[in-house]
């Protein structure tokens, strides 16, 4: 047993970057923990301070496979983290507030997650937040690819169908690009389908599972209501507002917080769904399929959202679109024309 003194001058040595006011210095149970080298994963949240990153915070911090989580934010951060370290679950939270933190914030990280960048307010595209949100997240990734070059990235912050190509460029600049490791977050896209559908079905959103593709704004969204799982037959007029619905399913969050940002509670559902689904692949579990936007062939962009499973290096296998009906087919090429744009656009931003 070491003895007190000689336990906190150990300890002491592992100083918390952002430790709560009321721990004694340099003394912290959840370091003292994390030395142990518990089992599992080490996740970081970039943005947890926001709308999203609270809530997503929050379940990680419930998650079995995360030991230990880091919570980065340029404001506000250490409250965050004060409070969920209260939680009674397994994994050790440190805080880490501004960019000089950053770096520590990212060491050693198996996964990052970044819902960091602002919302939409009612009357705003995805697209309008580019201008804000390019920067955060080219910043951000040069972190990464400085500090944790092999993570798992997810990312969330949009416009998705631009900042993943900004995210891709940032890396490849810096010669770290995998892109088995790159994914933009479309799971509440998938999340929404299934409860909209189940809905019209009569049936339990648990039962019901939708591949959407494409990308994630507005008609790049595109649900294939033909490969529904169980599988059902929709009238034409049911498959029309079914895809607008899920089309529209955040502007019509947006409207109706009318002003006060877009989805977050789902988003952090959905977030920690798809974030728990790469955390069992990087376990090596078998047959971890979700869709997500990566880097891909399956189409002629190099982007696009669809079926992925994902293993120990993150995306192993992409699957083709599948049969598509006609009306399914024509969203396609609509999808793919405005992908082609926004995909551009973020590869431009890093290039110039
Ligand atoms: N992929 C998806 O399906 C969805 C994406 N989103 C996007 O997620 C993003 C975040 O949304 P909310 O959490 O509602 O916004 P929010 O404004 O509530 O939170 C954003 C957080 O990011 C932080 N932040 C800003 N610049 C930063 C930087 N350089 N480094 C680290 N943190 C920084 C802010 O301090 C804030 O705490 C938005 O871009 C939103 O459009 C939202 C819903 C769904
Ligand atoms: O609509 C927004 O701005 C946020 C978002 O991406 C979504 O809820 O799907």
């Amino acid at each position: 047993m070491q003895r007190s003194a000689e336990r906190i001058a150990t300890i002491s040595a592992h100083l918390n970057p952002s430790p709560s006011s009321h721990q004694m210095e340099g003394l912290s149970a959840a370091n003292c923990r994390a030395k142990g080298g518990s089992p599992g994963f080490k996740v970081a949240i970039v943005g947890a301070a926001g709308g999203i990153g609270q809530p997503l915070a929050m379940l990680m911090k419930m998650n079995p496979l995360v030991s230990v989580l880091h919570l980065y934010d340029v404001a506000n951060s250490p409250g965050v983290t004060a409070d969920i370290s209260h939680m009674d679950t397994g994994a050790v939270v440190r805080g880490f507030l501004g960019p000089q933190q950053l770096e520590d914030a990212l060491t050693g990280m198996d996964l990052v997650v970044i819902p960091a960048g602002v919302p939409r307010k009612p009357g705003m595209t995805r697209d309008d937040l580019f201008n804000i949100n390019a920067g955060i997240v080219k910043t951000l990734c040069e972190g990464i690819a400085k500090c944790c070059p092999k993570a798992i990235v997810n990312i969330i912050s949009n416009p998705v169908n631009s900042t993943v190509p900004i995210a891709a460029e940032v890396f490849k600049m810096a010669g770290t690009f995998d892109p088995r490791r790159l994914l933009g977050v479309t799971m509440l896209d998938v999340v929404r389908a299934n409860t909209f559908v189940a809905e019209v079905l009569g049936l339990d959103p648990r039962e019901v599972n939708v591949p959407v593709v494409g990308g994630h704004a507005g008609v790049t969204i595109l649900p294939l209501l033909s490969q529904i799982k169980p599988p059902c037959s929709f009238t034409p007029a049911e498959t029309e507002y079914l895809t607008s619905r899920i089309q529209n399913g955040g502007t019509e969050v947006v409207e109706a917080k009318a002003g006060a940002g877009s989805a977050t509670l789902s988003m952090a559902y959905a977030a920690v769904k798809f974030a728990d689904a790469c955390l069992h692949g990087l376990r090596g579990d078998a047959a971890i399929i979700q869709c997500a936007f990566v880097s891909s062939q399956v189409t002629e962009l190099p982007f696009f959202a669809s079926k992925v499973r994902l293993g120990r290096s993150g995306v192993e296998e992409i699957f083709p679109l599948g049969p598509l009906n006609e009306y399914e087919r024509t969203g396609l090429e609509k999808a793919k024309k405005e992908l082609a744009t926004s995909i551009q656009k973020g590869v431009g931003f890093v290039k110039k």
